[in-house]
């Protein structure tokens, strides 16, 4: 076919708006059966839930614009169909690829390189000229892939943001915008918009206040968006609120491409979030808007502020949260023992900013939904910051603090003394300290409890409380271990020990899948814990030994996540989408997930 109508173009010679009648018309009727056009201002296709799948992409784009926008570029994988076509006959080399062998082609240079950030610098450049490509590569090699893209090399990346810069991509907000958001918000090329992942850099990671490098975050945050919860690339926003650095170091330095000030804060800072927030609904009201790595004293007034007003929510909060309740629910089918059970959990938390308290609020959510009372809920915790343990008399705290005071310990004790005395079932580490489970703790630990569970969950990987070695090792092999970034197998005494990463990439996708397929209107809690059960079910399901299914099969636990929201969705009246009759929920949502495909690319 293509062989016949490529002769047909070559005696024409003729640019392709002028292809002859018939031959045009013949073309497109091919497609236009099957074919809607709801194309936004790019005259790319929109795919709200009532329409069929796109067959093929229409692109206004003519000759080297092609090429050139992301979307629309398949390097040397053009068919002839569509050099003709659109004008690039001549401007790829003659032979047409197959997509298989471009990705490995791709495979093979990120395997030639040796240094991480190299290995992200060329990925990213991968995703500036070629999106499909680029996500077909991570969705086909996860485990492999979104260690560079996302923790812990995303963490290396925001802090040399400024060395490895190439090309923005999101948006930024910065304090001297003010007054302006409305209308910028308009300089974003898409008309539709489905997620927003916003950080204002001041808790990147483990890293502390990384400014406006804290860009990177949202970067891969919704790159694993497309790659596991199906979101259209082209409709993801990552975004940087700059309202200054108190990193010095940063504000020093020549090349940094933030605003090199202090922060704003107090009154000051929320009235520039707030306009952030009034501009964004403005220009899309169904969007949802993903809080990332805000510091704890900001993190949970933005979110009581705004959960009941818009369609947003705190990932470190929230998606940590039920993906660390749905590890201790593995963790208890691990040990032979029923959900209710959660209730006699006795849980260390070293951590207390917005993702070790998000994490045991969850947990006390699921505990008072298993029978315990609020207060009896509390009881379960001990806290403990860089100060050591929360205790009576300690001044400063948060009301979320506040609530996990303790007053059978001293306020500062240490871990090994908390260890000690509470015997702990659960060891939790949201601290961001790299090494702050001790051998002594982690051994004081081990005599107490047969099968001792031990998250650390910070990230990067040496901000991890513990290795995964470590905790293997000072428990004589019986520690249940996850961890935040990813470890490598734990080989002890002949037995490999499988390591779980238990990050929330588990959970924001499907949750974002949910969202823009179902419209739902608000998210709530009832949402994050109805996702933490169904995870915890997938692993005891198909992976008896570990925790969670592995990364590679995110795309499946997404599903399964967006589902389980969605019940809950529509169940509480928070859905407003109808999925078709005659598909399951499951099949719907199946259905609306972006794929790394080259579908025909044919001119309007
Ligand atoms: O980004 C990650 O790997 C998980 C996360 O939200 C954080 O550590 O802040
Ligand atoms: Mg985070």
């Amino acid at each position: 076919m293509a062989a016949t109508w490529r002769t047909t173009i070559c005696q024409s010679n003729k640019a392709p708006t002028k292809y002859p009648k018939l031959f045009f018309a013949t073309k497109l009727n091919r497609f236009s059966s099957h074919f809607i056009s709801t194309e936004d201002a790019y005259g790319r296709e929109d795919t709200t839930p009532e329409k069929p799948k796109p067959s093929v992409y229409r692109t206004r784009h003519r000759g080297m614009e092609v090429i050139q926008d992301p979307f629309t570029n398949r390097g040397a994988a053009f068919t002839w169909d569509e050099r003709e076509r659109l004008g690039i006959r001549g401007l790829v080399p003659p032979k047409v690829q197959s997509f298989d062998i471009q990705a490995e082609r791709v495979l093979s240079r990120v395997d030639a390189l040796h240094d991480p950030l190299n290995k992200y610098d060329f990925l990213v450049s991968l995703l500036d000229r070629n999106e499909t490509l680029f996500y077909r590569v991570l969705i086909d090699h996860f485990e492999k892939i979104a260690p560079i893209i996302y923790t812990p090399t995303v963490g290396l990346a925001s802090q040399k943001s400024q060395v490895i810069f190439r090309r923005p991509r999101g948006m930024y907000f910065s304090k001297y915008d003010r007054g302006c958001m409305n209308t910028m918000v308009y300089n974003w090329p898409q008309e539709q918009v489905d997620v927003i992942v916003v950080t204002d850099g001041s808790r990147i990671l483990g890293l502390g206040d990384l400014g406006a490098n804290g860009i990177q975050i949202p970067i891969g945050k919704l790159a694993l968006y497309v790659a596991g919860g199906g979101i259209d690339p082209r409709r993801v926003l990552p975004v940087v609120l700059d309202v200054g650095t108190n990193n010095e170091a940063l504000r020093k330095d020549p090349w940094y491409l933030g605003i090199a000030e202090p922060r704003i804060t107090g009154d000051e800072y929320f009235r520039f979030v707030d306009e952030f927030m009034e501009a964004v609904y403005s220009r899309w009201p169904q969007v949802m808007v993903q809080f990332e790595d805000f510091a704890n004293p900001v993190a949970y007034p933005l979110l009581e502020t705004y959960r009941d007003k818009y369609l947003c929510f705190n990932d470190d909060i929230q998606s940590t949260g039920s993906i660390a309740l749905a590890s201790i629910l593995a963790s208890l089918r691990l040990r032979g023992m029923t959900n209710r059970e959660i209730c006699k959990e006795r849980i260390v938390c070293v951590g207390a900013g917005s993702a070790g308290l998000g994490v045991c609020e969850t947990i006390i959510q699921c505990m008072e939904r298993e029978g315990l009372r609020s207060h009896q809920a509390y009881r379960q915790f001990w806290l403990l910051d860089d100060k050591g343990l929360l205790g009576r008399g300690r001044v400063g705290l948060t009301p979320t603090q506040a609530r996990f005071v303790r007053d059978d310990l001293p306020d500062g004790s240490s871990l090994e003394e908390v260890v000690r005395t509470v015997k702990p079932t659960i060891l939790l580490g949201l601290s961001g300290a790299g090494g702050a489970f001790t051998e002594a703790a982690i051994r004081e630990m081990a005599k107490h409890v047969e099968r001792p569970v031990i998250f650390p969950l910070s990230n990067p990987v040496d901000h991890a409380e513990c290795t995964a070695s470590q905790a293997i090792e000072w428990t004589g092999g019986r520690a249940i271990f996850a961890s935040g970034s990813p470890f490598d197998d734990v080989e002890y005494q002949n037995k490999i020990y499988p390591i779980t990463q238990c990050n929330n990439v588990y959970n924001f996708p499907g949750m974002g899948l949910a969202v823009t397929a179902c419209r739902i209107t608000h998210i709530t809690d009832d949402m994050f814990l109805a996702a933490a059960r169904r995870i915890s079910a997938l692993s005891a399901d198909h992976h008896k030994q570990q925790l969670f299914p592995p990364l590679s099969e995110l795309r499946n636990v997404s599903l399964q996540v967006a589902t389980a929201v969605a019940e809950v969705a529509y169940e509480d009246g928070l859905a407003t989408a109808e999925p078709p009759r005659k598909m399951t929920l499951h099949q719907y949502l199946l259905s609306r997930m972006w794929q790394p495909q080259y579908a025909p690319l044919v001119p309007f």
